[in-house]
């Protein structure tokens, strides 16, 4: 489904990679396991089309990353950064807009799905008042999960998605994350996501 061939990318006449393989099928889940430093974040902005490699090719079911189909894609994937940078609006307000973009439109969400699945991550109603500069750093964190989760596709990065939450609350974002019929590339450097034998290790 994706395969990442031979890529090589430098920064600044640093190599970060010089011939990286990975063969990713449809439903897996992957642990990026590398130390600091290795290129994990860059693996998903490559996948993402906001860097782009010195050689080598991004192939997404059989379509090779090129500028003309970028947003193929970017359609395909929801990507939850180390910092996930929501605009400051109230909760509620946040998640209508970003289900009023042109590529989330045909997505239909109301209030109670979003608060099950909210509740599910521990979250009290009043989330949907509160604004997201009033919220913690795990709290910012899950709700960029909910909003992946309800973005449905087919394709989940996610970025240290588990580091700022408490040992039940990342038992329940692993479980969760694991269940979906969704390949999911995760980068952590939590020993929970190693517990399953529904997870793939990549090291390099
Ligand atoms: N846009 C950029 N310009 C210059 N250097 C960059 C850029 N993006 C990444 N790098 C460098 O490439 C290397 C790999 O960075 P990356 O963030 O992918 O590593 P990582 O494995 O995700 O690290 P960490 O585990 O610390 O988050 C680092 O040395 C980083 O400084």
């Amino acid at each position: 489904m994706i395969q990442f061939k031979n890529i090589g990318v430098s920064f600044d006449g640093k190599t970060v990679f010089k011939d990286f393989n990975m063969h990713i099928r449809k439903g897996e889940k992957i642990l990026l396991n590398a130390p600091s430093g290795k290129g994990k974040s860059t693996l998903f902005k490559l996948l993402l089309g906001f860097n782009k490699p010195d050689k080598g090719e991004i192939i997404l079911d059989g379509k090779n990353l090129e500028k003309n189909n970028i947003m193929y894609f970017r359609k395909n994937i929801a990507y939850v950064s180390q910092d996930v940078d929501l605009r400051n609006d109230k909760v509620w307000d946040l998640i209508l807009e970003i289900f009023s973009y042109k590529s989330n439109r045909h997505i239909k969400i109301t209030k109670d799905k979003v608060l099950n699945i909210l509740r599910y991550f521990n979250f009290s109603e009043d989330i949907m008042e509160k604004k997201v500069s009033q919220l913690s750093g795990g709290e910012r964190q899950r709700l960029g999960l909910v909003i992946c989760i309800f973005m449905d596709r087919d394709i989940w990065l996610l970025d240290e998605v588990t580091s700022g939450l408490d040992k039940e609350m990342k038992e329940k974002v692993v479980d969760y994350v694991l269940k979906q019929d969704k390949t999911v590339l995760i980068i952590s450097h939590d020993r929970v996501w190693n517990k399953s034998n529904l997870v793939r290790i990549k090291e390099w």
